[in-house]
């Protein structure tokens, strides 16, 4: 449902990603790793066609970009990034910030149809937010807007959803709360693109990993495959190892010897 090829991205003569290739298929949940500037970002702009690439082609949902109107390709798509919440009106009740979420605006001036109330508030409801339907978006928890902005997220039944490290800021307690939710996705016919810098927010839900480095693809496949001791130092530089608890990946970084230099 996915396919960039050979993709090569060009800024002020620095080339910022160089021979990408990457598959998705349906039915696969993907994480995409990587050292601060690798250009996960990117990539995920590349997908949602807000950027695109100097050379290669991005193929999403059977759309070539470049070919298509990429609005209608968009409505497919749920983005959630802290850029997006950032954007969003604080003093708008909560079920009217999902509620937009139908439609490709961030406010809507008019009344509301009673349909779309009402799908908003199921959708409160799944991600255990219908008590605050009524209050202030500025009332909730980093850790609530999260969930309102992935119900928000739900509202077009999209078929990709797109999160930009959504657990970002939140505490131990917040962050388990919402990956219980996103685990809860599995019981809808979507695929998830994730990007973190926390390997243990992989759960059980996500198949296959990325891992960006460097501007390229250092390694892609199944999540076992790729988050391996000796792919991860590689990458991050830092002698690592992996521990699997119920599906679960767990980091541990060996002590350095003394005198060595990271
Ligand atoms: N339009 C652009 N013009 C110039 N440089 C860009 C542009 N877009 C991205 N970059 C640069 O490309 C590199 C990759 O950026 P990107 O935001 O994709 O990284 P990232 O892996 O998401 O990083 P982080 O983990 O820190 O969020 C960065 O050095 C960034 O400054």
């Amino acid at each position: 449902m996915i396919h960039l090829r050979d993709i090569t991205f060009k800024r002020e003569e620095r080339t910022i990603l160089s021979g990408v290739n990457l598959d998705i298929q349906k039915g696969e949940q993907w994480v995409v790793l990587g050292r601060n500037g690798s250009g996960k970002t990117t990539l995920l702009e590349f997908i949602t066609a807000y950027q695109f690439p100097s050379s290669g082609t991005v193929d999403v949902l059977g759309n070539r970009y470049g070919t298509v109107d990429v609005r209608e390709v968009r409505k497919q798509i749920g983005y959630i990034s802290q850029s997006l919440i950032e954007k969003l009106t604080m003093r708008d009740p909560v079920w009217e910030v999902v509620a937009t979420g139908e439609y490709a605006f961030l406010r809507f001036y008019q009344d509301i149809p009673a349909e779309v109330k009402t799908k908003a508030l199921g959708l409160l409801d799944e991600v255990g937010l219908l008590h605050t339907a009524n209050q202030a978006l500025s009332t909730l928890s980093q850790g609530e807007r999260k969930k309102v902005m992935l119900a928000r997220a739900l509202m077009q039944d999209p078929k990709l959803l797109i999160m930009d490290e959504p657990c970002a800021g939140l505490d131990l307690f917040e962050r388990e709360k919402l990956l219980v939710d996103l685990d809860q996705l599995r019981k809808r016919d979507i695929t998830v693109i994730y990007v973190t810098h926390h390997i243990e927010e992989i759960v059980p839900l996500f198949t296959h990993v990325a891992l960006v480095h460097n501007g390229t693809i250092a390694a892609a496949g199944t999540k076992e495959e790729v988050l391996k001791p000796e792919v991860l130092s590689q990458a991050y530089d830092l002698p690592i190892l992996v521990d699997w608890h119920d599906g679960r990946p767990w980091i541990r970084v060996q002590p350095l010897e003394r005198g060595a230099s990271l």
